[in-house]
């Protein structure tokens, strides 16, 4: 007769989450279950069901398909089924048929599946506790989210990440000079934070010329998937709000800018943090913002972290970059006079900062500090630096201290961060070679009438619709414009002179050209770039692809792919002035400017290009000019007049500020020019002695603390050299069906197995998979090679499958041992604290998941610390799963009594470890807000709202950690066996 009666409630032992089966019909071959709360039914051959009959026993709490509960004293058989005899939730008898159990009642908590029957391998156990441990490791590990991104450990990036993404909901203006590695920066925050689990969604929205790049990086350097979202993406997804469509969502900011209907949805889409980046073409004017500066400001209200990213953040002038930092802290920035009058001040901070070294010596360093700090606490910090009696330990604590409160209290640091090469050091060279060339007739025509005759100029701009002083600077378009006159009836680059030049450069192999070498040519205009281009091709057989803004984003990055190419690359790029910025091409060292772009930010712009973080060479930047031409003029202005071409020095939007109406109209007039060179130069000098002795000092000194940066980079380090992660990463991918191949020179090939468990990311079965490495400066040489770490996603995956689902939390084994007589039964259960909380509290970081392990043997004895995990699993021997089902039903009622008294020797342990948690989350929050607190007496940047946010996250952490329990994670039941049998 079948052991299968109808109504009998089995379960699938592969497939739990299928919930309480009833057994329809069985015969002695098959026997079909209906699975009503999954609404499955499956027929399976008798002799081999995986499944297992539920059977509950004293002390169980069971669910009635009505809903109440009873707890089970005891049960009888009536015709094949189970009646359980127990109490209701009042405490009243009751009877509850096995038929009215609730099918949805779930059997993945470790004690269900255990006295159900359900027991995993028992190397599955092993990964279980590892990934525990391993886990509640990493999660509070200082370096989280910045150990796996595949980048060099540069102190000034770490360092800003580290401070921006510890604050809540930051919002930043991310400001180092060109190729510093903002994108970087912004990368690493949001790595961190996604991980931390403090951000959800981002919505990063970038110049369209960068989109990919973007994509790029994210992927590569940091493993994110990005979704990139357009017109026609967004249209191909539907009807929904295609801003939903992802966790971090990449726009253009010229689709998004311009439509006004897509804004609304991404407003309408929740988004924790908003990224912009070459933000300085936000632009704000008191007569009206801008379409971008409008969109970023209704996104900035809504969404509460905030990074603006830009090289040049004055490059629309002072204002605009004050609107900027308005929209990141609207409280703050309120009033520029204000503003302007606070930067005044920032010389005697930079100042009294560096007269932190000349204590306790010089009385005139003191004074310097002393007329700067308000408070008692720097007073007393002043006292201890001042005292020749104070130990050094006692100064140097004391030194750094008030070198921090100084910085923190004074200036835009906590909302700027500017890092320039100056102070980051290690820089290459920049070389400036010019090229002067005869003005062809067609050029000089026009520009000597216009020396001549002071009325032509207005002429010329109505007849050719160019800009003043466009039209004087760029001769080709001036000549284009003029297209109808039969003398410029040639195409512009037929008759300019750059072109030729430019060939024979291209050709010259005496070491001066650029022969065998890449060169990137940048000109104002798109349809210069497009002339050269052709030009180019026409007159010398040479492919250059262009890049300018009106291409499609396929078109651009085909064209910086065709250049890029190492090996069958094309030689020159030409771009246009918007199309090129923010774009890496550090992989070239020739920079030819073909015509001058008009402020000095964008001059900036165009060299950092080239001078970016993993260029190699001295930068070689070419200038074919022509001989007086106000083109000539302009690159002088910008060369004797501030040094522009040397290196970048941040005042330029004040000089062009001053002096830009002025120059324009000086570009006719030589002797005119040589005064504004040299009232510019003058300006220049002062300006810049005033900047590098007051912002740019106190930025500078801001945007990185060493000693603070060394330490997140040991932390980094720590990680990077942590042998257990390769054995712990072996073994799971053993488990999970990936074979891995060392195929030499620290490198190892993952490919999955016919076996492997579906979903891990990057690998598909039957395909090929990939090679990833250990070593950071392996991954950083080689593309095709992943970086594993513990924030690897696919190492992320498994431990979050683990420590999220039922896999391994049962187990049985045999044990032998020469001094322990067989037959005796061992539980080593597992407990796990759990405290709910809401994920952006990140309680990880203070206490996350942590393992309790409880050794009892059949006695009740406690053998936890005489028999360590380790010491326990050298012995073991698996069994098969019958048998061990078997064994387990054998000893039910003693394995309850074990898992009883576990839970009460477990909760002994609980109460330091929630005292450790808050101990630690004190320690830190303490800290934070007192700093925060002080600092807000004297620095308006502490928004009230993040004073506000610190202090009830401390509260809604401690909170959280005083609700901490323990939980029954996984058990593994252990029988021992004589050596000899
Ligand atoms: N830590 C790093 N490790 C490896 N490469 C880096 C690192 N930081 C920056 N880079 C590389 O240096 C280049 C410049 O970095 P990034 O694009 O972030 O600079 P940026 O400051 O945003 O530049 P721009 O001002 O032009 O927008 C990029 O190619 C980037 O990949």
């Amino acid at each position: 007769m079948s052991e299968f009666s109808p109504g009998q409630r089995w379960i699938s032992d592969g497939e739990a989450e299928l919930g309480l089966g009833t057994v329809l019909n069985g015969d002695p071959r098959s026997v079909t279950i209906l699975f009503s709360a999954s609404q499955e039914t499956r027929t399976y051959n008798t002799r081999q069901a995986p499944l297992t009959r539920v059977a509950f026993g004293s002390g169980d709490r069971v669910i009635a398909a009505d809903g109440w509960q009873m707890t089970v004293d005891d049960s009888r058989e009536h015709q094949g089924l189970i009646i359980y005899l127990g109490k209701d939730a009042n405490g009243d008898a009751c009877e509850l048929p096995e038929t009215k159990l609730a099918d949805t009642m779930q059997f993945d908590q470790a004690r269900d599946r255990l006295l159900t029957g359900q027991v995993d391998r028992n190397d599955w156990f092993d990964l279980r506790f590892r990934t525990l441990h391993h886990y509640q490791r990493t999660e509070k590990h200082p370096a989280l989210g910045f150990a796996g991104p595949r980048i060099d450990l540069i102190p000034h990036q770490l360092y800003i990440a580290d401070e921006v993404a510890r604050r809540h909901a930051p919002r930043v203006l991310l400001a180092d000079e060109v190729g510093l590695g903002k994108t970087i920066e912004a990368g690493l925050i949001l790595h961190r934070l996604l991980l931390a689990g403090r951000v959800e969604r981002a919505l990063i929205v970038v110049p369209d010329s960068l989109t990919h790049q973007w994509l790029v990086e994210l992927l590569r350097r940091f493993s994110l998937s990005v979704t990139l979202l357009d017109e026609s993406q967004s249209q191909a997804l539907g009807e929904g709000n295609p801003f939903d469509s992802g966790q971090i969502i990449l726009a253009s900011q010229g689709w998004l800018f311009a439509n006004p209907n897509r804004q609304q949805q991404a407003l309408a889409s929740r988004f924790d943090l908003l990224v912009v980046d070459e933000a300085h073409h936000l632009d704000w004017r008191e007569d009206g913002s801008g379409a971008g500066y409008q969109c970023v400001e209704a996104l900035a209200a809504e969404i509460d972290g905030l990074l603006l990213l830009t090289a040049t953040p004055e490059q629309m002038g002072v204002e605009s970059h004050f609107a900027r930092l308005r929209l990141l802290d609207p409280e703050r920035y309120h009033d520029i006079a204000r503003f302007k009058e606070e930067e005044r001040h920032y010389a005697d901070v930079a100042a009294a900062i560096e007269a932190l070294d000349a204590l306790p010596e010089s009385a005139d360093a003191r004074a310097a500090i002393d007329a700067v700090i308000d408070d008692r606490e720097s007073q007393a910090l002043l006292a201890t630096l001042a005292n020749a009696e104070a130990s050094d330990e006692q100064r140097d604590t004391a030194r750094d201290q008030l070198r921090d409160a100084l910085l923190d209290r004074h200036g835009t640091g906590r909302v700027m961060f500017r890092n320039s090469r100056r102070h980051v050091g290690g820089f290459p060279e920049r070389r400036l070679h010019t090229a002067t060339l005869a003005l062809p007739s067609a050029y000089r025509r026009v520009l000597r009438r216009l020396e001549r005759d002071e009325d032509y100029l207005d002429e010329l701009l109505i007849e050719t619709g160019l800009d003043h002083p466009d039209v004087l600077i760029y001769p080709d378009a001036m000549y284009r414009e003029l297209s109808s006159d039969p003398l410029n009836a040639e195409d512009w680059w037929h008759v300019d002179p750059r072109i030729n030049w430019l060939l024979e450069q291209l050709s010259d192999d005496s070491g001066s050209g650029f022969a065998g070498e890449k060169v990137l040519v940048i000109a104002h205009h798109r349809e210069t770039a497009e002339g050269v281009a052709e030009g180019l091709r026409t007159l010398g057989g040479y492919h250059a692809p262009v890049f300018h803004e009106d291409l499609s984003l396929i078109e651009r990055d085909r064209a910086a792919a065709a250049f890029a190419d190492e090996e069958d690359g094309c030689q020159v790029l030409v771009c246009s002035e918007i199309g090129s910025e923010g774009r890496n091409f550090q992989f070239c060292r020739h920079l030819v400017m073909f015509d001058m772009p008009q402020h000095p930010d964008q001059l900036e712009q165009r060299i950092g290009r080239l001078d970016r973080i993993g260029q190699q060479h001295a930068i070689e930047i070419h200038v074919p000019q022509f001989e007086h031409s106000p083109g000539e003029r302009l690159m002088r202005w910008y060369h004797e007049g501030m040094d522009a071409f040397s290196a970048p020095h941040g005042v330029g939007s004040d000089l062009f500020e001053a002096f830009g109406d002025a120059l324009a109209d000086a570009l006719l007039d030589d002797e005119e020019l040589d005064a504004i060179i040299s009232e510019t130069h003058a300006m220049y000098t002062a300006k810049l002695a005033e900047r590098n002795a007051g912002r740019n000092r106190l930025l500078e000194l801001n945007a990185c603390r060493p000693a603070r940066a060394a330490r997140i980079i040991d932390a980094v380090r720590e990680l990077d050299a942590d042998k257990a992660l390769p054995r712990y990463v072996e073994r799971a991918l053993d488990i999970f069906g990936v074979d891995s191949k060392d195929i030499g020179e620290g490198l190892i090939h993952l490919k999955p197995s016919q076996q492997m468990l579906d979903g891990l990311p990057g690998l598909a079965k039957g395909e090929d998979g990939f090679t990833a490495t250990y070593n950071r400066d392996k991954a950083l040489a080689r593309d095709d090679v992943q970086p594993l770490s513990w924030e690897h996603p696919l190492v992320r995956e498994m431990m979050g499958r683990i420590v999220d689902g039922t896999m391994g939390n049962t187990a049985l084994a045999l044990f032998k041992h020469p001094s322990i007589p067989g037959g005796r039964l061992m539980a080593e259960l597992v407990f796990r604290t759990h405290c709910p909380a809401p994920k952006r509290l990140h309680l990880n970081r203070f206490l996350p998941p942590t393992a309790v392990r409880v050794l009892l043997d059949e006695s009740g004895a406690n053998l936890t610390d005489k028999i360590s995990f380790t010491g326990l699993g050298k012995n073991l021997q698996k069994v098969n799963k019958s048998l061990s089902r078997d064994l387990i039903k054998s000893r039910h009622d003693q394995l309850r009594g074990l898992l009883d008294q576990g839970e009460s020797e477990a909760e002994r342990e609980l109460s330091s470890i929630v005292e450790g948690a808050e101990t630690r989350m004190r320690a830190q929050l303490d800290g934070e807000l007192a700093r925060l607190n002080a600092l807000a007496e004297h620095n308006p940047a502490v928004r009230d709202a993040e004073l506000a946010a610190l202090e009830s996250e401390r509260a809604a952490l401690s909170d959280a950690i005083e609700t901490t329990r323990l939980r029954l994670d996984a058990v593994r039941v252990v029988i021992t066996v004589d050596t000899d049998g």
